[in-house]
């Protein structure tokens, strides 16, 4: 087959770097010619693990990279994969999904054949039928050959082409049975040698899975971070019990781990979104309001545990990580972020490392010192606080042998205690 991607950020560019290795013709089209250029040498735009790997393998020959949407008629469907930030209230701000879908509309104007638009990227359930469909439906001068579906996206970042690869299920969200067909002869080489469940429904159920897989994820930490907090109260460490509360079938032992919460472009983005959605309904959506609230308080309790050893004003504290997880330089609500501002409030210095995040960062914070190694950073420290569960921080040790003041607040259970340091686990 030939698939048109248009968009090709994080998940654009997995997908189609991901459809080419499955063996379709694949034209990715990003406005953004810097990325463009990029892919077309064979390079990733984004740091991702085995994606470059595909795209040496696949551009300029069943992969190409473009600014214009002329091939978007020759192909015989187009994902829509484009970002969906957050408004300043939480909901969704659907212009630039909206914009692609019209251009991707008027591309299709002339098609004289059935032709299948798909939106990739995560949208609430209303605004399939109320902005996308008009949108690409106006584009395409209402074209009855023309129809859209949903197709949500599971992956997680830093390991976006393995989680693609191997899904757990794909989701088919169609108004008709040609549709659902030709998702599924999208994705038959990918099932042919991955064995996932497929759910065939409608656009506006396919998407709300997406909300309601985000929501059930972020509250799942969340609840553990609720308990951990009270095991810590307690003075018991929450990952002895949660490790016994994760051998629950109903439970699974997966996301189960506790500190100073979550981050990235989805959780955040995807549960306010799905909030403010519920509270235009009239709904009160008190649990996800919850999951937010708690998500919140993680930093700061974090650095009132350091604060019970270290008089943070003017103190020196290192951050270590900077990125949401670790394997990736993304920075899109960082944990990091919060705790950095929190000890600029408390009046600290604060001296940041991270293995790869540095650079993001610095645009947010260019006023804070950023170390060449942990060890650096660490040097002189008062006190240091852990947000992002890198494995080299795992294997840190007489490094912190150069602290002023050996205070080790580990917010993601990664620091080997040892002789020498005080340490404090945010939740154990
Ligand atoms: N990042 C993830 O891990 C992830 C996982 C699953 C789902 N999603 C969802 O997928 C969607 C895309 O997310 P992302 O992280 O890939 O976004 P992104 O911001 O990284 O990429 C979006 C790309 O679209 C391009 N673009 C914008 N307008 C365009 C237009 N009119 N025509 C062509 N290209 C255009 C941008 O230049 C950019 O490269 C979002 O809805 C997100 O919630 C993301
Ligand atoms: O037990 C856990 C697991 C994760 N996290 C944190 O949760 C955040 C999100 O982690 P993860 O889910 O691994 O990364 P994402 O790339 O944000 O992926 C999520 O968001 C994507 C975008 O919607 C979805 O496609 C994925 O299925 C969903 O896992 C990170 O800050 C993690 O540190 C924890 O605190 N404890």
């Amino acid at each position: 087959m030939h698939i048109s991607v248009i968009g090709s950020g994080y998940v654009g560019t997995t997908v189609a770097a991901c459809f080419a290795e499955l063996g379709h013709k694949v034209t990715a089209i990003d406005i953004d010619e810097e990325i463009v250029n990029t892919l077309n040498e064979g390079k990733a735009p984004i740091d991702e693990p085995g994606l470059e790997d595909l795209l040496e393998k696949h551009v300029g020959d069943r992969l190409e990279a473009t600014t214009s949407y002329d091939a978007v008629p020759e192909s015989d469907a187009t994902f829509l994969a484009i970002g969906t930030p957050s408004n300043a209230d939480g909901s969704i701000d659907l212009t630039a999904l909206e914009a692609a879908a019209e251009a991707t509309g008027e591309a299709l104007a002339e098609k004289s054949e059935r032709h299948l638009v798909v939106i990739k990227s995560t949208v609430t359930p209303m605004s399939i039928g109320d902005v996308l469909e008009p949108a690409v439906h106006r584009g395409a001068n209402d074209n009855e050959n023309i129809e859209v579906g949903m197709n949500p996206e599971f992956l997680r970042e830093g390991s976006a082409v393995s989680d693609f690869m191997h899904p757990d299920k794909v989701v088919y969200g169609t108004r008709s049975e040609w549709a659902t067909d030709k998702l599924h002869q999208v994705f038959e080489p990918l099932l042919e040698q991955h064995d996932a469940d497929i759910v065939e429904t409608d656009p506006a159920t396919a998407s709300m899975i997406k909300y309601a897989n985000n929501a059930f994820l972020a509250s799942k930490i969340s609840l553990v971070n609720d308990l951990g907090n009270i095991c810590k109260e307690f003075g018991l460490d929450a990952y002895e019990v949660m490790e016994a509360v994760g051998l629950d079938d109903r439970i699974s032992e997966q996301f189960l781990r506790s500190g100073v919460g979550w981050g990235g472009s989805c959780f955040p983005k995807d549960v306010n979104a799905i909030i403010a959605a519920a509270r235009e309904t009239g709904y009160d959506p008190a649990l996800l309001e919850a999951t937010v609230e708690v998500n919140d308080r993680q930093p700061e309790r974090m650095l009132d545990l350091l604060e019970k050893h270290v008089d943070l004003e003017g103190a020196r504290i290192a951050v270590l990580g900077l990125a949401f997880k670790p394997q990736t330089d993304d920075i899109r609500n960082s944990r990091a972020i919060p705790t950095i501002e929190n000890l600029q409030e408390r009046g600290a210095e604060v001296a940041a490392y991270d293995p790869v995040a540095i650079d993001p960062m610095r645009e947010r914070f260019p006023e804070i010192e950023y170390a060449d190694s942990a060890a650096d950073a660490l040097a002189d420290a008062d006190g240091t606080v852990v947000v992002t569960d890198w494995d080299e921080f795992a294997a840190l040790d007489e490094e912190f042998d150069a602290m002023k003041n050996g205070v080790v607040v580990d917010g993601r259970r990664i620091i080997q205690r040892r002789d020498g340091i005080i340490y404090e686990g945010l939740t154990f």
